[in-house]
């Protein structure tokens, strides 16, 4: 049923495509839908040239023929299409369950437009219940992680904060680092956690995206509904 909706979301994003558009392809099983749906736009004919937010994606629409370019060859891109783990009303959204953050959030903020699908289960009244994935680099991970706690604390979260994969075998990122999982449960404030983790020197990237949204098709049991912040 869920996997209906993530089509369903898909499928209301594909309206705003247009022949000529440069685009960015999210990461997850809401994105895959959309590229494939983008894959039979190509098949028809239309002119799209793609940006992909991960290894797996560029597979993916590789398979399908969909021309793909690189943010250096194609620096601006018109739209970017991609999933959320969880959003709220005002498009703050929690990303990364797919590994992909650090790639999504560069190419999003590339685009003149980024628009969120999801499935309805992923839309809450407040953010964190969905562990939020924070990207190090491996040098100094332990202390990196404690700065992630102490920061965390400074502004009343805790939680526990796990290396994704375990230390035996640590998940990966196409970018060569690592993902910790910190399990804050509500995010009142993520604007302030957003500058902290920013400001701690082993953080490459997290996976709270503010204020880049223009757009989320949520869909659901009572149908389609698009968010606007
Ligand atoms: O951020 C992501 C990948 O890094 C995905 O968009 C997020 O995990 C949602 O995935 P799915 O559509 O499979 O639920």
């Amino acid at each position: 049923m869920s996997d209906d909706f993530k089509r369903a979301a898909a499928v209301a994003a594909l309206a705003e495509v247009q022949s000529g558009m440069r685009l960015g392809l999210g990461t997850g099983s809401t994105a895959d839908h959309f590229i494939r749906l983008i894959g039979e736009k190509v098949a028809a004919g239309f002119d799209i040239l793609a940006v992909p937010t991960s290894e797996r994606t560029a597979e993916l629409a590789g398979e399908l023929g969909i021309p793909l370019s690189t943010l250096d060859e194609t620096p601006e891109l018109d739209l970017t299409v991609d999933g959320a783990d969880e959003l709220d009303r005002y498009l703050r959204l929690v990303k990364g369950g797919g590994g992909a953050l650090l790639r999504e959030k560069i190419v999003a903020t590339a685009s003149a437009r980024m628009v969120v699908i999801a499935d309805s289960s992923k839309l809450v009244r407040m953010i964190g219940a969905f562990p939020l994935p924070i990207e190090v680099v491996p040098f100094g991970l332990e202390s990196t992680r404690r700065a992630i706690m102490s920061n965390a604390s400074a502004l009343g979260l805790t939680g526990e904060i796990v290396l994704r994969g375990g230390k035996e075998t640590p998940f990966v990122t196409d970018g060569g680092h690592y993902i910790l999982d910190a399990s804050f449960r509500q995010i009142a404030a993520p604007e302030a956690l957003s500058e902290s983790l920013g400001a701690i020197p082993g953080v490459v990237e997290h996976g709270l995206f503010i204020g880049i949204a223009d757009a989320a098709y949520v869909a659901g049991p009572d149908g389609t509904e698009c968010l606007k912040p």
